[in-house]
């Protein structure tokens, strides 16, 4: 059963792998399954139909027969557990690799989606300017200490596995601020990622959805 998942038909970034189905294209290359895409537009996602799919109104979701989840870091974790090439066999490697898994999106996203919202939902406020630097330091905290584990290791721990997919996720949304360049341990790590054919794959039929149409 080919799964199905949903994606923006529109998106601010215009299919440049920062929206969150590029996680889950990513992980379905790596397991090297196929997929079909539903593109949603920002209205029909906050409708009853796709709200029945996903309760917060947003995308991805995946669709596998009766099977529905949402959440990108569930639905890589779902792969991983159904297809070799995301999670390792030995038992406490997955363990760890796991665990790298909820750092990404519990430790490393949660400061730098703050910026997102101080940039983009907060800019106009009086105290914005005043905010941005504590905002950004606390992303620089984490930097440095991932920067710090990393090191000079290709991946996380040991061979590549969905924890380093999902970090390499979280960190690619630091680019546009000029951050991710303060630490070039972390930008080779994350050019490391993106240099993975199921990398390119999953880039290439994102952007393919913005590339190939004629513009609204
Ligand atoms: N925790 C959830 C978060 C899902 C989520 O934030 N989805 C966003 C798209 S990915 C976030 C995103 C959107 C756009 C860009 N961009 O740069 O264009 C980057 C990231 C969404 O549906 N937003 C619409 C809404 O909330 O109404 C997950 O990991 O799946």
């Amino acid at each position: 059963m080919t799964p199905t998942i949903t994606a923006f038909e529109s998106s601010p970034d215009r299919g440049k792998g920062l929206a969150r189905d590029m996680r889950v294209r990513w992980a379905l290359e790596e397991a090297g399954q196929p997929y079909e895409v539903r593109l949603v537009s920002f209205s029909a996602m906050k409708e009853p139909a796709h709200r029945a799919l996903h309760p917060f109104g947003q995308i991805p979701t995946y669709e596998e027969g009766d099977l529905v989840l949402f959440e990108s870091g569930a639905i890589v974790f779902h792969l991983a557990q159904r297809h070799a090439g995301l999670l390792p066999n030995d038992a406490n490697a997955r363990a760890r690799a796991i665990t790298w898994m909820f750092a990404a999106v519990n430790t490393v996203e949660p400061p730098i989606l703050d910026l997102v919202i101080a940039r983009f939902m907060e800019g106009d406020k009086p105290w914005a300017e005043q905010r941005l630097p504590l905002v950004k330091d606390r992303i620089r905290k984490r930097l440095d200490e991932l920067s710090d584990r990393i090191g000079e290791a290709d991946w996380l721990d040991g061979a590549f596995s969905a924890g380093d997919l999902m970090m390499v996720g979280v960190l690619l949304r630091l680019r546009p601020s000029g951050l991710l360049d303060e630490y070039p341990t972390l930008a080779a790590y994350v050019a490391r990622g993106e240099a993975r054919p199921a990398f390119k794959r999953a880039f290439a039929a994102q952007l393919a959805v913005f590339t190939d149409r004629v513009p609204a």
